[in-house]
């Protein structure tokens, strides 16, 4: 049974209380944390949005949001009550007047709480929010503020509004959220490495062939073409998500698990990514745009379609082959890929170690498979082993690639709490360890930026795969020319 560290009464003020991250996510892993009793029925979970609402119109919506996201089992009748309790609403324009002496009133009838601000609104509204908040007295050293990722659009806009939330806020009262750090197999990353040392003593190029990082979706854009659309597969998913997992996967053991030791190794292999050159845009990444075919066993539209723009030129897939220039992975190319509309929703990576120098077993009756470890992020949460062993039978040697399996489910039997639960409680701890400081997100945008340049100035409109398959025949090309091949695990 997972042991619950009980935080102290808050005062969660949620900015974009009425969208989609709040209903499906925010207000769903607040109602978890509130079943296991993790925080005081003194809390108070203040609802801020444009849209002109009482308490009682919002308890509706949310109630509603809550009966959609959260399992039938969990919802007992006097809980959801009881949680409902604790919300109020406030109407409240970020770019305007309205709302703002209210709010703060609000939130000075308790001046001992915490302040949680989470800002789950489009990211041009951090910067105004912040200054709001400090304007009419809002914030406080018990003060936190949670930015949505992505903190921007690219390299500039990001330094901008890290400069205007700076501007009010110390770095740490700033949790820059990247819920992929938040799921338990991410954080089980660190485990892996740093506490079982046979994995550490194989973790390099001597040894480790390549990694690939996998996280596909077989869903499309959904009701977010709006965002989307200006955002595209690469900022939407590689920027954060996939460069935090590449890495944990990738840092030097940090001195400790003190919050800046961990984020000091991680900006290290931000800093010794290799950049990808203009002229090699074409070579090291692939852009796809999802078109009809068929997702979950129906069939479904094309991306174009689904966002009633025909001549969109954002990408819903990109692979990415990626260098680590360092002592430890030179010459060990990390190859990413992710898209929307793809055969199954899976986040894995495949570290593949290199084959036997030399083999004793005759080449033409036994092929030797390289040695992997699967790590599977989702769904089916655990690792695998690959090796070869010996097939049982008196009938002379014959190997056969098996695996140490490990199901985090049978190991655990639990709940997997999903990531924004463990996240929003370390927002009232006043954890930062787990969200992404601000050079992590600038330099991560460094990298970013010049594949952005590349593709703006060749202007090549994405290739189109079909809904249901594994991206663009070239993302197979581009890892083939190096005589390697994505690795699809059956289960
Ligand atoms: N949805 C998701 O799954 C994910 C979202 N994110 C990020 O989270 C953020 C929110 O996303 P999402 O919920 O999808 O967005 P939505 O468009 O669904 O919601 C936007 C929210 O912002 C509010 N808002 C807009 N303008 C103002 C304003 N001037 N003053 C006050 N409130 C305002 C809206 O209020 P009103 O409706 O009342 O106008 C609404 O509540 C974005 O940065 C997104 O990129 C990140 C990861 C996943
Ligand atoms: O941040 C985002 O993540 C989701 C995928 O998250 P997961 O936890 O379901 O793997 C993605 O669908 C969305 O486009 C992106 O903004």
């Amino acid at each position: 049974m997972a042991r619950i560290l009980p935080v102290a009464s808050f005062d969660g003020v949620v900015f974009g209380a009425t969208g989609d991250l709040t209903m499906r996510k925010l207000l769903p892993a607040l109602f978890h944390r509130f079943r296991d009793r993790q925080f005081p029925t003194s809390s108070r979970i203040i609802a801020a949005a444009r849209t002109e609402l009482d308490t009682d119109a919002y308890r509706v919506r949310a109630e509603a949001a809550l009966r959609q996201h959260v399992d039938a089992a969990s919802l007992e009748a006097g809980l959801l009550q009881d949680f409902l309790g604790l919300v109020q609403y406030q109407t409240v324009d970020a770019l305007g007047p309205q709302g703002w002496p209210e709010l703060v009133a609000t939130l000075q009838e308790r001046p001992e709480q915490v302040r949680a601000f989470y800002l789950a609104t489009s990211p041009e509204l951090y910067g105004p929010i912040c200054h709001r908040l400090a304007d009419h007295g809002g914030l406080n050293a018990l003060s936190r503020v949670v930015l949505e990722k992505p903190i921007g659009h690219d390299l500039a806009s990001a330094q901008a509004i890290n400069n205007a939330v700076g501007e009010v806020l110390p770095e740490k009262q700033i949790f820059r959220i990247d819920h992929y750090l938040g799921k338990e197999t991410v954080q089980n990353l660190m485990a892996l490495r740093f506490a079982n040392p046979i994995f550490e003593r194989l973790w390099h190029a001597d040894t480790i062939d390549h990694v690939q990082i996998t996280v596909a979706e077989t869903v499309g854009v959904e009701g977010r073409g709006g965002y989307y659309d200006r955002s595209g597969a690469l900022r939407d998913m590689v920027q954060n998500h996939m460069l935090q997992l590449l890495c944990l996967l990738a840092m030097e053991s940090p001195i400790s698990l003190d919050t800046d030791a961990v984020r000091d190794e991680k900006l290290k292999v931000l800093r010794a990514l290799q950049r990808v050159e203009a002229h090699e845009v074409n070579s090291c990444t692939v852009r796809g745009q999802y078109a009809a075919g068929a997702a979950e066993g129906r069939p479904v539209q094309g991306y174009l379609a689904d966002l009633g723009a025909p001549d969109s030129l954002t990408e819903t897939f990109v692979a990415l082959k990626m260098q680590v220039n360092s002592w430890r992975w030179a010459g060990v190319p990390f190859y990413l890929r992710t898209g929307k509309r793809l055969p199954r929703k899976m986040s894995e990576i495949v570290v593949q170690f290199r084959t036997p120098p030399f083999s004793i077993f005759p080449r033409d009756q036994h092929e030797l498979q390289p040695n992997r470890l699967l790590i599977r992020l989702q769904p089916a949460e655990g690792m695998r082993l690959e090796m070869m062993t010996k097939e049982p039978g008196p009938g002379g040697l014959h190997l056969k690639p098996t695996g140490l399996d490990i199901s985090f489910e049978k190991a655990f039997g639990q709940r997997y709490p999903d990531a924004y639960e463990r996240l929003l409680m370390d927002v009232v701890r006043g954890n930062t360890t787990l969200f992404m400081r601000r050079d992590e997100v600038e330099a991560a945008w460094g990298w970013v930026q010049p594949i952005l340049r590349g593709w703006s100035e060749r202007r090549d409109a994405p290739r189109p795969y079909l809904a249901g398959s594994w991206g663009p025949s070239a993302a197979i090309a581009m890892i083939e020319r190096d005589g390697r091949t994505w690795y699809e695990s059956t289960d």
